[in-house]
């Protein structure tokens, strides 16, 4: 279960954290398939390829992100230390600060968001999309921050993640020593857990097998049932299937598990050396 981060009163344990990284790969996924039901539509992408009647520089997805942010920032989003906002120059809320527990000692506020947003924009739209422009520009940039924002959230959550890892009496120390030698190696091995992430890639595969289904007439019987593997074997559930029974899904799945074995697990690990580096900087 994932706890809200209000009323913690401690750092989060390491399952709990587990926990919420398990609920966001349901909120990545489903993202990416809504993402993918749009052509690629690339003008979004294109910087000056649209020209805004307020006089703003840049693609139609910064334009847009910009706007969201905006109005995420005014009701206090990017206060919540699990939100990390891709643009600059943003407003206060218009609502009071909220008083969050100080779990985190994160003096250089770590964003990776500009990483997420190239490995988004250049890798996974033109691999989870098809081809061309339907012009719903609007739609697929309003999924895309969609897309985005899980992915940042996931990613910064690294910074819990660290956290627990450091206040853990089994490794504190070590954490302590290797921090003090800025030694960045040794952090990112000692913070891999090989297992965990084995198990994670197996478990996403599945999940996006699963929830890539389409469940629609070809895949129900006349009752209304859904047809088990045997009986429909072309539009058969893909565990381990091939090429031409991966288009079937919503999205692909290896392009899913890519996405968290080249990208998603790394840029998390990236954040939690980034924070362990600094932890001490205050003290
Ligand atoms: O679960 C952890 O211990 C994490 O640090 C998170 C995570 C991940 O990104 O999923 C990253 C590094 C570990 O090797 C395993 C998993």
């Amino acid at each position: 279960m994932s706890r809200n981060l209000l009323i913690l009163a401690a750092a989060p344990t390491l399952g709990e954290l587990r926990d919420t990284l398990v609920r966001l790969e349901d909120t990545i996924i489903f993202a990416l398939i809504e993402r993918s039901q749009f052509k690629h539509n690339n003008s979004i992408y294109e910087e000056n390829k649209m020209s805004f009647k307020d006089g703003y520089k840049g693609s139609f997805l910064t334009w847009f992100l910009k706007e969201v942010e905006h109005v995420h920032a005014k009701v206090r989003r990017y206060q919540s230390p699990d939100e990390y906002p891709f643009t600059g120059n943003l407003p206060e809320p218009v609502l009071p600060p909220l008083a969050y527990p100080p779990v985190l000692v994160d003096p250089q506020n770590i964003n990776v968001n500009e990483d997420i947003f190239d490995m988004y924009v250049n890798t996974v739209v033109p691999g989870i999309t098809q081809p061309g422009d339907d012009t719903n520009y609007g739609s697929s940039a309003t999924r895309d921050i969609e897309c985005l924002q899980a992915l940042s959230r996931r990613i910064h959550y690294g910074k819990f993640v660290a956290e627990s890892k450091f206040q853990d009496p089994a490794t504190h120390d070590e954490y302590v020593r290797l921090i003090r030698e800025q030694n960045r190696d040794r952090l990112m091995e000692l913070l891999t857990n090989a297992k965990v992430e084995e198990l994670l890639l197996k478990r996403l595969k599945a999940k996006a097998i699963i929830y890539g289904q389409d469940l629609s007439s070809a895949s129900m019987d006349a009752n209304g049932n859904v047809k088990t593997p045997h009986e429909s074997p072309g539009s058969s559930p893909v565990i381990g299937g091939k090429a031409e029974e991966r288009a079937k899904t919503r999205v692909d799945y290896d392009l899913v598990v890519s996405l968290y074995r080249d990208y998603v697990i790394p840029l998390t690990k990236e954040v939690e050396v980034e924070y362990l580096l600094h932890r001490l900087d205050s003290d």
